[in-house]
């Protein structure tokens, strides 16, 4: 059974979608002070994308569930996270693939897909829990409308 309970986000769009992951994947965080988690080692991730806005699409679709599956499951499943060279870089903290970094680079990585829609939906938050007693929310800074 996925994990149920994760913290709710505000916003003003009127749908919100919530899909749910396990994504099986080994990871090594590339610095003395991660201890253990330096070597690598595997986890289940459970990742919850919540996706809102205001317009269906022909389908009644805010997006189609499997859409968000295909770019995040599907490319992180059963994979080393370590060698999405695109994504994360070892030399470079800020792309460490630690827990918090890989909450983020699923919001860049799901954003990057909606802004191709012309409904232009919004990931509004990515839960991603690494272990029983460890998780990350993410949610993108809200952006200042311009006159
Ligand atoms: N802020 C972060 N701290 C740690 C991260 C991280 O991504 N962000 N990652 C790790 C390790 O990768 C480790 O796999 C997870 O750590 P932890 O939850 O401490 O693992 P335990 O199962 O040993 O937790 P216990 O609650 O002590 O059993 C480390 N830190
Ligand atoms: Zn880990």
């Amino acid at each position: 059974m996925l994990q149920q309970i994760y913290p709710q986000v505000q916003h003003d769009f009127q749908y919100e979608l919530n899909k749910d992951m396990h994504i099986a994947a080994a990871h090594f965080i590339p610095n003395d002070e991660a201890g253990k988690c330096r070597f690598v080692h595997g986890h289940t991730y459970f990742v919850n994308v919540t996706i809102a806005g205001d317009e269906l699409d022909d389908s009644g679709f805010l997006v189609n569930f499997s859409r968000i599956k295909k770019i995040v499951h599907d490319r992180f499943d059963h994979t080393v996270l370590n060698d999405h060279k695109d994504l994360f870089n070892e030399n470079d903290s800020d792309f460490f693939p630690t827990t918090e970094v890989v909450a983020r680079t699923i919001w860049e990585v799901v954003q990057k897909e909606l802004d191709g829609m012309k409904s232009a939906p919004k990931c509004v938050q990515v839960y991603v829990r690494e272990t029983p007693t460890s998780y990350v929310v993410f949610r993108p800074k809200k952006q200042v409308e311009k006159e």
